[in-house]
């Protein structure tokens, strides 16, 4: 799914008015039909309580007088509009309208004329996708009034005050705090990011059917992944398949105390599919790794050369970073491995040394790194999340080496510049090892054949889908650890392979 920028958004909207062809206010009616359609089978629809919808002066405004119009059939409604010496024409024509439907609209003069009682529904229409600065004065004072109340908040298309795209120089206080937003035909890039993603809440798509022929052609570098695209991506195993052939991968990590890492990432790489693994691991992990992952067969990194263990295995991808710590010996293999054209995972502390010794120009395009936001900041720099968004896809172009930024909405930036957004997961995953389980999955995946950017896409997806099956199996949140992630991964495969055609 594409993910357009707000001016993207105005021609798309001005394409479908003359392509269609359509009037611009009947397009309009046709968002509030299928903005009321959302919102009725959307968990907030209680037809008992009473709605207050907060109105702007441009064509969000306008929708949101529509809106009016349409839920007066259900509930009891209350209009309120900011005060403006310029409304647009459809917002003109939808105050004229609601008030034919006995709909009295209420000017806000401070914020405190807004009445709500405790269980009233909150619809927020007062600035879109037309945002042109951020907020002050009145407006910014409605905003900060309706945060403070516990009321569910509903916003139409954006919550008020956010931009769709760059938030860097906005004011998060003067941006509405959402429980729910229905956004017109498709996901906003500031939806998916920090800090302003957990503003718009909970999303809902309604599709307004804008001109189709528009969507096909329009160029983005910004997509959001859907299940259909990466069954695409999904190679179903072949019937006469031999072990040799399903892949043989390298795991790198598991000194010291940090066996677990590396166990989770083996559990993780054999699930995945991998035909034979091999781990070079410490002292701890060679003695447990046989009782905890018997398919696995360990070197100990104290006892094996890591130019001779390549040569004997001849590994077709390598992982390296799941405990492997940031000793000076594990530098010094790092620093070797570096050098290899081998396809390679780089994760935890690979990542952290890389950092330590500003190796980021050693990255490659055999490289696919998968930092958290901390691993991430240590490498390119703590900037806000545009800028640091820019700067990494800069990076990513000149480097040739594929990023996995893992977080909410996890990125995967490809040396095109191309960056897609996935939507599986869920908070349950915030734990200790399930970075380690994707670094698993991935290896499997890259030693089986596929590119590092096919890998990347399949493997975050089926990650996040495995997070969301153990979520449903555990009941919450708390309960889900990473090695359920690698029993649910099976689990996982089956429900992708649903939509392979
Ligand atoms: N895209 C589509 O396909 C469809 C879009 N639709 C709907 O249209 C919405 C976009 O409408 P829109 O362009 O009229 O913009 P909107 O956000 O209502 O505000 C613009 C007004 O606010 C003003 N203004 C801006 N910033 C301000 C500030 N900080 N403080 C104060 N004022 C400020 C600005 O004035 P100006 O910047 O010129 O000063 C102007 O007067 C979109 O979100 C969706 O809901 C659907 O109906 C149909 C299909
Ligand atoms: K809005």
């Amino acid at each position: 799914m594409k993910i357009l920028s707000a001016e993207q958004i105005r021609e798309a909207d001005q394409y479908t008015i003359e392509n269609e062809p359509i009037a611009s206010i009947d397009l309009m009616e046709r968002a509030v039909h299928e903005w009321v359609m959302e919102y009725v089978q959307s968990p907030y629809f209680d037809y008992h309580k009473p709605v207050v919808i907060l109105c702007g002066p441009g064509n969000n405004g306008g929708d949101g007088l529509g809106i009016a119009r349409s839920l007066k059939n259900f509930h009891k409604v209350a209009v309120y509009l900011l005060p403006s010496e310029k409304y647009s024409e459809d917002n003109l024509i939808n105050q004229h309208r609601a008030r034919e439907k006995g709909i009295e609209i209420i000017p806000i003069q401070k914020p405190e004329d807004i009445r709500v009682t405790s269980d009233t529904i909150i619809v927020d229409a007062l600035y879109g996708s037309g945002l042109s600065r951020p907020l002050e004065g009145l407006a910014a004072d409605v905003v900060r009034f309706i945060n403070h109340l516990s009321n569910k908040k509903i916003s139409v298309d954006i919550p008020s005050g956010m931009f769709a795209d760059d938030n860097d120089h906005n004011n998060i206080e003067t941006i509405v705090a959402a429980d729910l937003t229905i956004t017109f035909q498709f996901p906003k890039l500031s939806f998916l990011m920090m800090p302003t993603g957990p503003l718009a809440g909970e999303l809902r798509i309604a599709d307004i059917k804008l001109h189709h022929e528009f969507l096909r052609s329009v160029q983005t570098n910004h997509y959001l992944l859907e299940k259909k695209e990466v069954a695409k991506v999904y190679q179903p195993r072949n019937t006469w398949i031999h072990k040799g052939q399903a892949g043989r991968a390298l795991l790198v990590g598991g000194i010291g105390h940090t066996s677990g890492a590396a166990i989770l990432s083996a559990t993780a790489a054999l699930r995945a599919g991998v035909g034979l693994l091999y781990v070079a691991c410490g002292s701890r992990a060679t003695q447990a790794l046989p009782f905890a992952r018997p398919e696995a067969i360990s070197f100990d990194l104290n006892e094996v050369n890591i130019n001779d263990l390549i040569s004997a295995v001849e590994p077709d991808a390598i992982a390296i970073g799941p405990g492997l710590g940031t000793s000076s010996a594990a530098a010094e293999l790092l620093d070797q491995m570096l050098e290899f054209e081998i396809p390679t995972v780089l994760d935890a502390d690979a990542l952290n040394l890389i950092a330590q010794h500003h190796w980021q120009k050693r990255l490659g395009k055999q490289h696919l790194i998968t930092p958290h936001p901390g691993e991430a900041a240590r490498l390119f720099g703590n900037s806000k999340q545009m800028e640091f968004h820019r700067t990494l896809r800069a990076f990513v172009q000149s480097s040739g080496c594929t990023v996995v930024y893992k977080g909410k909405y996890s990125r995967i930036y490809t040396p095109e510049g191309n960056v897609y957004f996935n939507p599986t997961g869920n908070a349950g995953m915030a734990t200790a090892g399930s970075g380690d389980v994707l670094t698993g999955i991935l290896l499997a995946l890259i030693a089986g054949g596929y590119s590092l950017e096919k890998a990347a896409k399949l493997g975050v997806y089926l990650h996040g889908l495995s997070g969301d099956i153990a979520l449903k199996s555990r009941g919450s949140e708390e309960a889900v650890l990473a090695s359920d992630l690698c029993e649910k991964l099976g689990n996982a495969f089956e429900e992708l392979k649903k939509d392979v055609e």
